[in-house]
């Protein structure tokens, strides 16, 4: 492969570039393809790749991807870098403007969620508080919501915003997605038929806002965002790439402003958020054992969590767990119950 060594140095690749200056600053570049398309390294992990202006643009859309916001996550890593690398080699020609971010370089070489505090937490403006000043986490959170508002406030069609993950417990249902709550806001089709397209054939409505990154486009910068669960954590190297060929090949589909194949609909199975279980401090006890898999039912009367003030039961409807977590500090997720949509009787 031919690599411009304006953008990467000396490095093989972009994943490669990253990991290796993961605790450097690193100036801002700018490098054109042979075929126009510019690419600015705005940051370390971060490419904004925009194809000429006489291009057409026939999804009318400009795209955000994010992986690495968890260090760990590193199958969506491999994903992104290999796309990367693909329109480097002149594999194909980019549509429309893209946004392509590897969030936590520190954590990615550590091979851990996060060095001090989970980034995920620390979008919508949370980074600012006073208990995260000065963490790495935190500033980058701020780079990042800038670098997002500066790419929506500059390029013109639909903002999307797709953040990748991988879950850390076996998943009864291995890849679903994530849509945060707006009021009064609903899934788009066409937004289910991508996710079904990326073989992601279940969804979670969210039932409040969050400090998630996904959270913070759909909400602050009005971008259909989705957090995607693709599978499981592992190491670089040890990710089975034949489980991500459908988030592959759905994105270079919109990379390359290709039309959406058909999908069928009835595929999804959609659940709404229920409750958010958070660590309520030193009398909380979860009592969901830790190698549960998501998605995990609990009938009625179950009892989930408790502290000295509250007892919480599973209501009239079965309720599953998702992201169980005891490890988290207090006033953070511990796990989310979440229940099919439609069973709203109780
Ligand atoms: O497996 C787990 O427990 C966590 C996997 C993960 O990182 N999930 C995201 C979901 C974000 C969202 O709710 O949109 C997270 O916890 O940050
Ligand atoms: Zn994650």
């Amino acid at each position: 492969m031919t690599i411009d060594h304006t953008l990467f140095d000396t490095a093989s690749d972009w994943l490669a570039h990253t990991l290796e200056h993961a605790s450097k600053d690193i100036t801002e570049t700018h490098t054109q393809l042979a075929d126009g398309t510019r690419i600015n390294r705005k940051a370390l992990g971060v490419l904004e790749v925009i194809p000429p202006a006489d291009r057409p643009n026939p999804n009318n859309e400009a795209l955000i991807i994010s992986a690495g916001v968890h260090g760990n996550e590193t199958a969506p890593i491999e994903v992104l870098n290999g796309l990367v690398s693909e329109l480097l080699n002149g594999e194909w020609q980019v549509a429309c403007p893209l946004l392509l971010i590897l969030g936590n370089p520190p954590a990615m070489v550590q091979g851990d969620r996060f060095t001090e505090a989970n980034m995920n937490r620390l979008f919508h403006g949370a980074h600012g508080k006073p208990e995260y000043q000065g963490l790495p986490e935190a500033a980058r959170a701020k780079q990042l919501e800038d670098f997002c508002r500066d790419f929506a406030s500059r390029h013109e069609g639909a903002l999307n915003h797709y953040d990748l993950h991988t879950a850390i417990r076996p998943s009864q249902r291995e890849k679903f997605a994530l849509y945060p709550f707006v009021e009064g806001r609903n899934a788009p089709k066409d937004q289910c038929d991508f996710l079904l397209e990326a073989d992601v054939d279940t969804l979670l409505l969210q039932h409040k806002e969050g400090t998630t990154f996904s959270s913070f486009t759909s909400s602050q910068l009005g971008a259909e965002s989705f957090t995607i669960e693709l599978g499981k954590v592992r190491p670089f190297g040890e990710n089975d790439v034949n489980r991500f060929t459908g988030i592959r090949d759905a994105l270079r589909r919109r990379f390359r402003g290709q039309p959406a194949p058909a999908q069928d609909s009835d595929r999804m199975t959609v659940f709404k958020v229920v409750f958010e279980i958070l660590n309520t401090g030193d009398s909380f006890q979860f009592h969901i054992p830790d190698d549960v898999a998501n998605f995990t039912e609990y009938a009625t009367g179950e009892v989930i969590w408790e502290d000295n003030e509250t007892s919480y039961r599973v209501g009239d409807i079965p309720e599953s767990i998702v992201f169980p977590n005891r490890k988290v500090p207090v006033g953070q997720r511990v796990g989310l119950l979440i229940r099919p949509l439609g069973n709203e009787q109780a």
